[in-house]
């Protein structure tokens, strides 16, 4: 007899922007969100026998992301997104867990004759901030907290030799290349007994954030890197040591090659090794490296 052994549903793709106004200053802030909120519980007679009477619409999954950005901060999205989850396991009682994964796009103030403007903002688009958080009435508030699509390249400081060298190698070894990746790096919380903890830890959230960023761009930058897997392990076991509140960082780093160009075929134009300076950036395929480091 086949059983339902995992369901969840919900809205994915609410977009929400919130404009918080200072108005003794006149300066506004804007939070532009992407939110999915997928709920689980004694849903599965939805499934095998039509029993719409235990869903909660989708739709009103959706009108509760608004109402509950404009009854609540939407920042740190750590809690938002908490408030947001738990509502929906206080509310209904055959809802178990809320699964909410928010991405905060980055609008970032603009300057303006050299100062901070009050309600104007630029998008920085490649770079998001996320979370990602289960809410459950029987294991509390679980979250992990990410940036994602930070897009970074050093034109020197990264070499990449000694690796395994057999009938299948054709890369050359080298001591010096092009370093190019985009940062997906996240960092998993120790366990939140409930909504009351994370508002009480609420503070961390944002300096985490900027910690993390900071070490990655740091490293990035400085390592004299003797591969994406060392560089993104130094970074790991930074972070861990930042923020004492985190069990574990990961990394997803994809390699994104620029390839040299032999021009030589044009006069003896040289362009390759210590002459290079036109290479060929790639779109695919590229390396992905990716690792998890916990407290030991
Ligand atoms: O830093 C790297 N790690 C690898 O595992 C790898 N493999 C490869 O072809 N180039 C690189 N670079």
């Amino acid at each position: 007899m086949p059983y339902v052994s995992a369901a969840r549903y919900g809205k994915d793709n609410v977009r929400v922007l919130k404009v918080t106004r200072d108005q003794s200053t006149g300066v506004q802030t804007v939070t532009e969100m992407t939110v999915c909120c997928l709920l689980e519980g004694d849903i599965d007679t939805s499934y095998t026998e039509a029993d719409n009477g235990v869903v909660v619409a989708t739709d009103s999954i959706k009108n509760t992301t608004f109402i509950m950005a404009k009854q609540h901060p939407v920042n740190p999205p750590e809690l938002y997104a908490s408030i947001l989850g738990n509502h929906f396991i206080q509310k209904y009682s055959h809802i178990h867990v809320a699964n909410v994964k928010v991405v905060t796009h980055r609008w970032i103030r603009m300057d303006v004759d050299g100062k901070p403007h009050p309600h104007s903002f630029i998008k920085d688009a490649g770079e998001t901030r996320n979370v990602e958080v289960r809410v459950s009435r029987k294991d509390g508030i679980n979250i992990s907290s990410s940036i994602a699509g930070l897009s970074v390249l050093k034109s020197t400081g990264s070499a990449f030799h000694g690796f395994v060298r057999d009938e299948y190698t054709t890369l050359p070894e080298t001591w010096d290349r092009i370093l190019s990746t985009d940062v997906d790096a996240s960092w998993k919380w120790s366990k939140f007994a409930d909504l009351k903890a994370v508002e009480e830890g609420a503070s961390k959230f944002d300096d985490a954030w900027n910690k993390a960023r900071n070490i990655t761009l740091k490293l990035f930058a400085e390592d004299n890197s003797a591969s994406v897997q060392n560089t993104m392990y130094k970074m790991c076991e930074q972070i861990l040591d930042a923020v004492p509140e985190t069990e574990t960082i990961s990394y997803s780093l994809p390699n994104n090659h620029n390839f040299e160009l032999d021009l030589s075929w044009h006069n003896g134009l040289q362009n390759t090794g210590k002459d290079a300076e036109v290479y060929v950036p790639q779109t695919c395929p590229n390396g992905l490296i990716k690792c998890e480091v916990s407290r030991s």
